[in-house]
């Protein structure tokens, strides 16, 4: 027995390495995790949009679970891109079978505004998997989805993340106001407290992968045992400085940099 701890995420790639899968890993590697990864679709994008998708059969993202769960603990685990229902059907069945924290980013649309599941899919994720949850981390458009209201104000945020936990039964829910004007805050209601976790705005236009980045730091500290509130205050604090040192990589929104931590002068 090892004390590394696990960490796996359930997503779609990114072959130019700034969102889905490839941030997840780096984003668990920075953070001293081991990672591992199940990929559901192959996405040919870039920082300017979404050019192909390829999803991979049921029976293959089946078997690469089965090929984890049988061989190697998982600590914490993460979904992402999961772009059908019959993807959704599978990995529900098989993450039933996990006893660890399981972090939900509920991917819908990229930043680039391609979509990345199928309408009929968001509202299976709502039903079927977000019951399932220890944290689901919606956008503000997701937020808006999850509980068929619109978000204007951070009244607004909050009635959203006592919701989803209450109405929809997520374990926790971290509702993010990167959409929003002023202020880069987010609420976190775990059932019982509402908690605030606020970073000033970067003025930048590379926020590619930016919610996959959070949500896989929730998922590393989780998997060390770190407790959700302070999980989160910690990955805020790392995606935060993921985006003051973002790239300006390629022609369009470029990825957030996952070294910004290690750069930095103080390790949180
Ligand atoms: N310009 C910014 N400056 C500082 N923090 C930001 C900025 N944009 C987003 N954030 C923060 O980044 C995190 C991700 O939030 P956001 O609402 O953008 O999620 P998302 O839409 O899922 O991300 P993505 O860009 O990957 O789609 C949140 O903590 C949010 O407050
Ligand atoms: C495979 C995959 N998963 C998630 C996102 C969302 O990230 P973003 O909204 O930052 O483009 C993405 N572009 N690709």
């Amino acid at each position: 027995m090892t004390n590394v701890s696990c960490a796996l995420t359930i997503a779609g790639t990114d072959p130019s390495g700034g969102a889905g899968i490839h941030a997840d890993l780096k984003t668990f590697q920075e953070l001293k995790c081991y990672g591992m990864s199940i990929i559901t679709s192959v996405v040919a994008q870039n920082t300017t949009g979404v050019q192909a998708v390829h999803h991979l059969p049921k029976e293959m993202i089946s078997q690469q679970l089965d090929s984890v769960l049988s061989d190697i603990p998982v600590h914490a685990f993460k979904t992402g891109m999961i772009a059908n229902i019959e993807m959704m059907q599978v990995i529900k069945q098989k993450i039933e079978t996990i006893s660890a924290p399981y972090v939900m980013d509920p991917v819908m649309v990229a930043t680039s505004g391609d979509a990345l599941i199928d309408v009929e899919a968001r509202s299976y994720l709502r039903e079927h998997l977000l019951p399932l949850t220890s944290i689901v981390t919606p956008n503000i458009p997701e937020a808006e989805f999850i509980t068929g209201k619109p978000i204007h104000t951070i009244t607004d945020m909050q009635d959203a993340a006592n919701e989803i936990v209450h109405n929809y039964g997520a374990g926790a829910a971290l509702v993010k106001g990167g959409h929003l004007s002023g202020e880069a805050i987010d609420f976190l209601y775990d059932g019982e407290t509402m908690h605030t976790f606020t970073a000033k705005r970067i003025d930048t236009k590379n926020t590619h992968g930016t919610g996959c980045t959070y949500s896989a730091a929730i998922t590393a500290y989780l998997s060390q045992g770190t407790p959700l509130p302070k999980a989160v205050e910690k990955a805020k604090y790392f995606v935060t400085k993921a985006i003051e040192r973002s790239f300006a990589l390629g022609s369009g929104n470029g990825p957030t940099n996952h070294f910004a931590i290690r750069m930095n002068e103080v390790e949180q």
